[in-house]
């Protein structure tokens, strides 16, 4: 039995699974804690690494693994390899003002949606490499390379320290902001007109790639969750992590100037249009510790008040927002009246307001054509009873929650087990085990939700 691993770095903890290359099955699996924080140094997902991979009983019968990390993280590297200064991640958000003027001088939104498929919002890399080269010249001076959190850590887990050897994958470079997903070419003028100069990029691997005998191309963490849920054409995963994220495999790029919709890549060759939220499994976190309960008790008394939460609208802008791209603003209660101020309302506006915004970021995929025939619903924030038996009432259909598993890992490994075995498309691995939920679904949520939605004040 051949045996192949995953990882998934992903901005609160670092997960790695050990399954079996042929069937999937899962056969060990370890974790480790991240730290808090949107500046992050490298070396502590490395730490974080050592330690899942030590908790998951090793690697050293594994034929193959697979790196999967959060996206957009901006990790300099010197001449030496040495890591310049922590990286900055895909949330954090001091980089919005770089974004506005790297639109505007390379002529608009559109502009950028043509170029790299994407409208530069402060997530995107690009926009940190703009911030560092204008708040920290001598840093951006020092910087020989740039790369992202899954190219850095497969590089570390290969044991190379030559700028050369760096790797990344379709996935993860085409959130970048200077790689093309319609060209499949980086775009050094971009990256140029950000830093200033041109420094080293990973080279792109194909999907089913192993390098250095023994890693997968790796991915971005949620291309790898559509590899890990084996996502079909027709289905939009819906991931509720720190990020919100919804996405569907598409043959074809995709471009959407309003950049509402983000025209990345897949890992298997094709594309992923998505939405990403910033907000989302920590909307319920600190909805809860406001309320002084557990993750249990806030499902419960979200699933006590009425849908709807008798009017009670929770815009939950809460670290600003991405999508819409808000990055000031805060979060915003409406609706607040004495019958209103209950635990029970506040929970079920919270959960409401969670999955409002996920059902915008679905709905706009549906704007583009991309059909919705089935909506999975994965990340931390699945876990949750109330989470899953509202999502069908707010999405309007069904909804499929597949058992909980660390899907992202899983489709690391599905990668490195496509690696390995060398076929044209990755392993079937066994169906997936699921439940399918239903509800009545409850338009005026949304509506009330559209209305408030807006209403909201900076930092
Ligand atoms: N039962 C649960 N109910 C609600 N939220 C949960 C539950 N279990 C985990 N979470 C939340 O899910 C998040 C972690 O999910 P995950 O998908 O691993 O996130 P990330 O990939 O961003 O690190 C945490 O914020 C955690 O509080
Ligand atoms: O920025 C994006 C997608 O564009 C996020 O989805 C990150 O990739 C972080 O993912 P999680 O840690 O929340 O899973």
């Amino acid at each position: 039995m051949a045996l192949v691993a995953g990882v998934d770095s992903s901005t609160q903890s670092c997960k790695v699974v050990v399954r079996d290359a042929d069937t999937g099955a899962l056969v060990r699996q370890g974790r480790a804690t991240h730290p808090t924080g949107t500046e992050v140094h490298p070396s502590a997902w490395w730490d974080a690494l050592q330690t899942a991979i030590a908790d998951a009983g090793g690697l050293d019968d594994v034929a193959a693994v697979s790196v999967a990390a959060q996206q957009h993280g901006m990790v300099t590297l010197d001449e030496a390899g040495e890591v310049v200064r922590p990286a900055l991640l895909w949330n954090d958000t001091r980089s919005a003002g770089a974004a506005a003027e790297l639109t505007t001088e390379l002529g608009g939104p559109d502009k950028w949606a043509d170029a790299v498929g994407s409208v530069l919002v402060a997530s995107l890399t690009v926009t940190k490499l703009r911030w560092l080269a204008t708040n920290e010249p001598e840093s951006a001076a020092r910087t020989a390379a740039v790369c992202l959190p899954h190219d850095w850590l497969t590089w570390k887990l290969s044991g190379s320290t030559s700028l050369d050897a760096l790797t990344t994958d379709r996935s993860d470079v085409s959130g970048t902001g200077y790689w093309s997903p319609s060209t499949e070419d980086y775009r050094p003028d971009l990256l140029e007109l950000a830093l200033g100069k041109v420094v080293a990029l990973p080279r792109v691997v194909g999907p089913a790639d192993l390098v250095g005998g023994r890693f997968g191309a790796g991915a971005g963490d949620n291309a790898a969750a559509a590899l890990g849920v084996q996502a079909q054409p027709g289905d939009v995963v819906v991931s509720i992590g720190t990020s919100g994220t919804a996405f569907a495999r598409w043959p074809n790029p995709v471009t959407d100037g309003t950049g509402t919709v983000n025209g990345f890549a897949d890992a298997e060759g094709g594309h992923l249009p998505l939405v990403a939220t910033l907000n989302a499994s920590r909307i319920l976190t600190a909805t809860a510790s406001v309320l002084g309960v557990d993750l249990a008790d806030l499902s419960d008394l979200a699933l006590s008040a009425p849908a709807g939460a008798d009017g009670l609208v929770f815009v939950p802008y809460l670290e600003g927002e991405r999508t819409p791209n808000k990055p000031d603003s805060t979060g915003a209660l409406h609706g607040m009246r004495l019958d209103t101020m209950t635990p029970g309302h506040l929970a079920r506006a919270a959960v409401e307001g969670l999955l409002c915004s996920l059902a915008d970021a679905i709905d706009a995929l549906r704007a583009l054509g991309m059909p919705v025939e089935r909506v999975l619903l994965i990340g931390g924030g699945a876990r949750m009873p109330a989470v899953r038996q509202l999502a069908p009432a707010v999405f309007g259909c069904p909804v499929l929650v597949p058992s909980p598993s660390e899907y992202v890992a899983d489709g690391a490994a599905r990668q490195a087990a496509w690696a390995v075995g060398g076929a044209d498309t990755p392993p079937l691995w066994s169906d997936l085990a699921s439940t399918s939920v239903e509800a009545e679904p409850t338009p005026w949520v949304r509506e009330r939700y559209a209305a408030a939605r807006d209403l909201t004040v900076n930092r």
